[in-house]
């Protein structure tokens, strides 16, 4: 039985995204797609390589009045343009909002698949992670949960893609000429998604992270995200590696690696690797976890959670390997 989906933010990076995995989904139809600029345009005018089946759907103005009869909206808006119209889309349509008005706001799940899947499933409204989030929270899930670091003294050192800013580019610092061949820390000490990961990991320990401290920085590639984090806690390599081994062990996408990983491990995929290395007595436990920002980080993820809400597989559409090189 095919399951009737719509992609609202089409012509931008999450929601091109969104369409890449949908379009080879074993049990998604993509029979909506909506946007503003882009609206009026047909499929195959925005994405030339789209399969021929899709090639002609028309990207309609987005109106949540005016759906068609669908069963799981993907939401791929601006952050701070969704929460009005995402708020008139009828009930009985499932929503992931890949973007952030949704996060830890009521009547919403947190989409954390990999950690929380059980609390995912009987959901109709999700809020998929941020990409920051998605690749660190997976890394220092583990170790919360078994109480290896101390929840209230995190510092998150992140890298990100370009990609991670949107086709948009959020501004002029994510131009070609300023960011090729150029490094630069942003978002210090306040970036949006700090509340997030702080609720998360509050969550996980059942402690306080009044201590988080969170700077990313923009690394002139297109995909990824590797997040090295560096914690307080005596346990050791070997304890860190067992418990993320043990915590994931019947989790499809997480990879515990005993080399430290690398974004292109993780391009055009759903997969998340994380490992850990640890010095006792020098009371630090450095955590490592690596997402592709548009995969794990964004689409991959929201069509994760689809599967969970609509009870699929959740594998399903998503067992590609990554792209290599
Ligand atoms: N890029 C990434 O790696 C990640 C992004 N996100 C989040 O996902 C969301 C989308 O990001 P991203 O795809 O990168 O952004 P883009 O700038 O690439 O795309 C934004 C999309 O939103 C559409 N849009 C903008 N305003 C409206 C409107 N008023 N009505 C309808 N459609 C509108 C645009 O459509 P049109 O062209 O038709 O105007 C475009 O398709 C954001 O909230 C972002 O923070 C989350 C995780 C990772
Ligand atoms: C490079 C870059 O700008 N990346 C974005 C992250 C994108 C994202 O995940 O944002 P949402 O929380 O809105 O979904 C940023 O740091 O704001």
């Amino acid at each position: 039985m095919s399951i009737r989906v719509g992609i609202v933010g089409i012509s931008g990076f999450g929601g091109g995204e969104a369409l890449r995995l949908i379009a080879s989904h074993p049990s998604f139809e993509l029979v909506y797609a909506a946007g503003e600029g882009s609206a009026g345009s047909r499929l195959m005018d925005r994405f030339p390589g789209v399969p021929d089946k899709l090639a002609d759907l028309v990207i309609a103005k987005w109106d949540p009045a005016a759906l068609p009869k669908l069963d799981v909206l993907f939401a791929s808006l601006p952050t701070g343009t969704s929460a009005e119209a995402l708020a008139r889309v009828p009930e009985q349509v499932k929503i992931v909002d890949i973007g952030g008005d949704h996060r830890y706001v009521e009547g919403w799940g947190y989409g954390l698949a990999d950690v929380w899947p059980d609390q995912i499933k009987d959901r109709s409204r999700i809020a998929n992670p941020g990409c920051f989030p998605a690749a660190t929270l997976n890394a220092l899930a583990p170790l919360l949960t078994h109480k290896l670091i101390e929840s209230g003294n995190i510092i998150i050192d992140a890298k990100t893609g370009i990609s991670g800013a949107g086709r948009g580019g959020g501004d002029s610092k994510f131009g070609y000429a300023e960011s090729n061949e150029n490094l630069q820390p942003y978002g210090l000490l306040k970036h949006v998604h700090m509340p997030e990961i702080a609720k998360t990991i509050e969550q996980l320990s059942g402690g306080s992270a009044a201590g988080l401290v969170f700077t990313p920085h923009l690394v002139p590639m297109t995909r990824g995200v590797l997040a090295t984090i560096y914690c307080r806690g005596t346990a050791t390599t070997e304890q860190c590696m067992d418990a993320a081994r043990s915590f994931y062990a019947d989790r499809p996408f997480v990879r515990v690696t005993d080399r430290p990983p690398q974004t292109k491990w993780a391009t055009g995929s759903n997969l998340s690797f994380v490992s850990y290395v640890a010095d006792p007595e020098r009371n630090l436990v450095i955590a490592m976890g690596v997402v592709d920002n548009l995969g794990k980080g964004a689409a991959g993820h929201a069509v994760q959670n689809a599967n969970l809400i609509c009870g699929l597989a959740e594998t399903a559409g998503l067992d590609g390997a990554p792209i290599w090189p």
